[in-house]
């Protein structure tokens, strides 16, 4: 019997689109980190019988238990942890200039930034993030302590080191040149690390931030390399209108990135709440995919996001936590946060604005993976892709969800149910293995 190779038998889901909820039993067969074979219940008893399986490891779940994707965040602050909770009675710019900036100067301390990066990622994987888009800090060698530690623990994450070159009261931005030498060494220091689970992602802050020299140079290292970037756009209307009077040239915040060559099919925008129509048609066009974080922009009174409209204009939408402006790391709760937001808008007026909790696990899982651009590798249970999953136990002892006789008859499959009361209730009590490239990475015992 192998350890590389495993035989799930029991229930799966896994979102196939917007609109399509797998849900299955039978077995999944990973090898060295591959899912290599999926097969009904009738096949795996068939098969057992030849010995098919007799060079696998058997996880067998019982009927409270099932596997489905591993969760994808695509936008949070790696450095910004340490504020978690804290500090969230300013709006964007004032948030930042008063927190965020004087914690993430720290970050030159690499034995500090290791402390805490350690602690991110172990947080992360205990709620089911098997992937992470991270935002670094500016510091080239502290952003390396975070690829190190996403290495150390097995994520799966793309490692952003912070570019900013405009001043700020912090004195936390560096000089043109500077900037652009060290991005380049850390793109190379990543990708000598080998890791086929971590890769670099060029990161310029926003347009608050950066301006047209510094971003159209990161354009050309993110094509030279092939790399994708990050920013935020259209987080706060303040934001907004600053972007507006420093870059006055530019018809709209879509435009400034446009002009420095920004906006492409590698990019992901954080945010991107209060756009124009011209804007979300440019976005649309140019491929960008959104990372839609729900909580920061309630906790920093941001505003509330069409996603439904932007899904309809063809936008590829995933989630972020974006810690600290949001107040959690959990995806289960980014989730729960995004069918709220849109279902304030849909009463505010927005018609079908409401995303279902199937929608939301979509978001969580396919589409995190298509906005990261990893949908062939991972996001959901196809043979030959990576397996990336998490193997839920919906009553966990001393979880959230108590188990009673008679529930609703009018909900007739008891494995939907199952996910929909995890997606609702859930927490990390009931994540009691994640896996990371067919390798465990958490583990609860379980009955
Ligand atoms: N929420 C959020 N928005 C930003 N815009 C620029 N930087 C940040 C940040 O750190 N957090
Ligand atoms: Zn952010």
């Amino acid at each position: 019997m192998s350890e590389n190779n495993l035989l799930f038998v029991g229930t799966f889901a896994s979102a196939k689109s917007l609109n399509d909820l797998s849900i299955f039993g039978g077995y999944l067969a990973v090898e060295n980190g591959k899912i290599t074979r999926i097969g009904s219940a009738k096949d795996y008893e068939a098969e057992q019988k030849t010995g098919a399986f007799a060079n696998f490891k058997i996880i067998q779940l019982n009927e409270d238990q099932f596997v489905i994707p591993g969760f994808v965040d695509c936008h949070t602050h790696a450095p910004q942890f340490p504020n978690i909770g804290l500090g969230l009675d300013r709006p964007l710019l004032e948030w930042l200039a008063k927190y965020t900036f004087p914690l993430e100067s720290r970050y030159g301390d690499t034995n500090f930034a290791a402390k805490v990066y350690d602690t991110v990622v172990k947080r992360l994987l205990n709620n089911g993030t098997t992937t992470t888009c991270y935002f670094g800090s500016l510091h080239l060698n502290g952003t390396l302590e975070l690829a190190k530690s996403v290495a150390k623990h097995h994520q799966r994450a793309l490692v952003g080191k912070v570019s900013m070159n405009l001043k700020n009261e912090a004195g936390y931005y560096n000089e043109t040149a500077k900037e652009l030498a060290e991005v380049e060494t850390f793109i190379k220091n990543v990708l000598d690390m080998k890791n086929d689970l971590v890769q670099p992602v060029i990161t310029p802050r926003f347009a608050v931030s950066c301006d047209k020299e510094l971003m159209s140079g990161l354009a050309d290292i993110s094509d030279a390399y092939n790399c994708l970037i990050q920013s935020h756009i259209s987080e706060n209307q303040s934001e907004v209108e600053y972007v507006l009077q420093i870059f006055p040239q530019c018809k709209n915040y879509a435009d400034i990135y446009d002009n420095s060559r920004i906006l492409n099919n590698r990019c992901i925008m954080a945010h991107a709440i209060h756009l124009s129509d011209e804007e979300i048609k440019t976005l649309a066009e140019k491929g960008v995919s959104v990372a839609h974080c729900p909580a920061s922009n309630t906790r920093l009174k941001s505003g509330l996001c069409p996603v439904r409209k932007y899904i309809n204009n063809k936008l590829i939408v995933g989630l972020g936590t974006d810690v600290s402006g949001g107040d959690g790391s959990s995806i289960l709760e980014a989730m729960r946060r995004t069918m709220d937001v849109s279902m304030h808008l849909e009463l505010q007026g927005h018609e079908k604005a409401s995303l279902s909790w199937t929608e939301a696990f979509y978001l969580a899982t396919l589409g995190g993976a298509k906005a990261l651009r990893l949908e062939e590798k991972i996001g959901s249970f196809e043979v030959g892709k990576e397996f990336d999953a998490l193997v839920i136990d919906t009553y966990a002892q001393d979880g959230p969800i108590d188990k009673y006789e008679h529930s609703s008859a009018a909900i007739e499959d008891r494995a939907t149910s199952l996910l929909e009361k995890f997606i609702y209730l859930g927490d990390d009590r009931n994540i009691a293995q994640v896996y990371v490239n067919g390798r465990k990475v958490k583990n609860i015992t379980m009955k």
